[in-house]
C-alpha cells in the first residue's frame, strides 16, 4: 500500500501509478515571476453550510473532515472554474519540523503545513465519477505559517485524541470551513492532479497567496497522529507531503497584480 516512507513513498508511486510522471502532476513550485496576472479571473465564491460537516477521520495518510455532498449546500463557484463544485472533504499535509510540510512551494519556500479543500464538479453524478475527469475536481490550497495560536483550529485539535490511529473516526458536526480561509482570497491557479495515488489529472488547483497561522504547539498536536492502526507498531503521521513536480507545458495564472 502506498505511503510516505522510503519503501512506499512518492519516489515509488510511479511503479503502481505511472501517471505519476504525467504531464499535469501536482504539487508544483509556484514562481511569482512565472505567474501571469489574468484580469478575466473572478473572485472565489465559497459558500459553506456548517450543517453539512459530518465526521473527522484518520485515513492513514492524513486526517480529513468529510461533508454531506448530496445537495448544493456547500459549494465553490466563480474563480477560475465554470459551473458549480461541491465540497467533499478537507485535509492537511505537514512536516516533522516547521521547515517543511507543504506540498506547493512559493519561489522555493516551504510552509509547515498546507490545507486542501476538495470540491467536485456537479456536472458529474458523484465524487468518484468526477475524480477521474480532466475538469472533475477543484482543490483550494491554503498555506499555514508558524505564528500565533489559531483559535479556528481548536475544534480540529480537540478531536485528534479520538482519531489517533489509522481507521478511526468520530462525529464532527457544525464546523464551518470558512474560518480556515485567509482574509484575502487572492490566488494562483493551474491545471494539476491529486497529490496522492491514484494521482488523477483531474484537479483545477486554486492556491491562496495569503497564509493562515498555526502555532508551534498546535503543529505538535498534528504530529501526534499516527499513520498506523492500533494493532501496529506506532509511526508518527509526519511528512505526508509530495514534493513539487515538473511544471512541463503549463502556465500558472494569478488573480492579483
Ligand atoms: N473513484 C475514486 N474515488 N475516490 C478516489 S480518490 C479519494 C480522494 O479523495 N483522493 C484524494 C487524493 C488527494 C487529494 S489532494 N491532496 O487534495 O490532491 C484529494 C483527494 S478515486
Ligand atoms: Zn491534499
Amino acid at each position: 500500500e502506498w505511503g510516505y516512507a522510503d519503501h512506499n513513498g512518492p519516489e515509488k508511486w510511479c511503479e503502481n501509478f505511472p501517471i505519476a510522471n504525467g504531464p499535469r502532476q501536482s504539487p508544483i513550485d509556484i514562481q511569482h515571476s512565472g505567474a501571469s496576472y489574468d484580469e478575466s479571473l473572478k473572485p472565489l465564491n465559497l459558500q459553506y453550510d456548517p450543517s453539512t460537516s459530518l465526521d473527522i477521520l484518520n485515513n492513514g495518510h492524513s486526517f480529513q473532515v468529510t461533508f454531506a455532498d448530496d445537495d448544493d449546500s456547500s459549494t465553490l463557484t466563480e474563480g477560475p472554474i465554470s459551473g458549480k463544485y461541491r465540497l467533499k472533504q478537507f485535509h492537511f499535509h505537514w512536516g516533522a519540523s516547521d521547515d517543511k510540510g507543504s506540498e506547493h512551494t512559493v519561489d522555493g519556500k516551504c510552509y509547515p503545513a498546507e490545507l486542501h479543500l476538495v470540491h467536485w464538479n456537479t456536472e458529474y453524478p458523484s465524487f468518484g465519477e468526477a475524480a477521474s475527469k480532466p475538469d472533475g475536481l477543484a482543490v483550494v490550497g491554503v498555506f499555514l505559517e508558524i505564528g500565533e495560536d489559531n483559535p479556528n483550529l481548536q475544534k480540529l485539535l480537540d478531536a485528534m485524541d479520538a482519531i489517533k490511529c489509522k481507521g478511526t473516526q468520530t462525529s464532527f458536526t457544525n464546523f464551518d470551513p470558512t474560518v480556515l480561509l485567509p482574509e484575502s482570497l487572492d490566488y494562483w491557479t493551474y491545471l494539476g492532479s491529486l497529490t496522492t495515488p491514484p494521482l488523477h489529472e483531474s484537479v483545477t488547483w486554486i492556491v491562496c497567496k495569503q497564509s493562515i497561522s498555526i502555532s508551534s504547539e498546535q503543529m505538535t498536536k498534528f504530529r501526534s497522529l499516527l499513520f498506523t492502526a492500533e494493532d501496529e507498531e506506532a509511526c508518527c503521521m509526519v511528512n505526508n507531503y509530495r514534493p513539487p513536480q515538473p511544471l512541463k507545458d503549463r502556465e500558472v495564472r494569478a488573480s492579483f497584480k
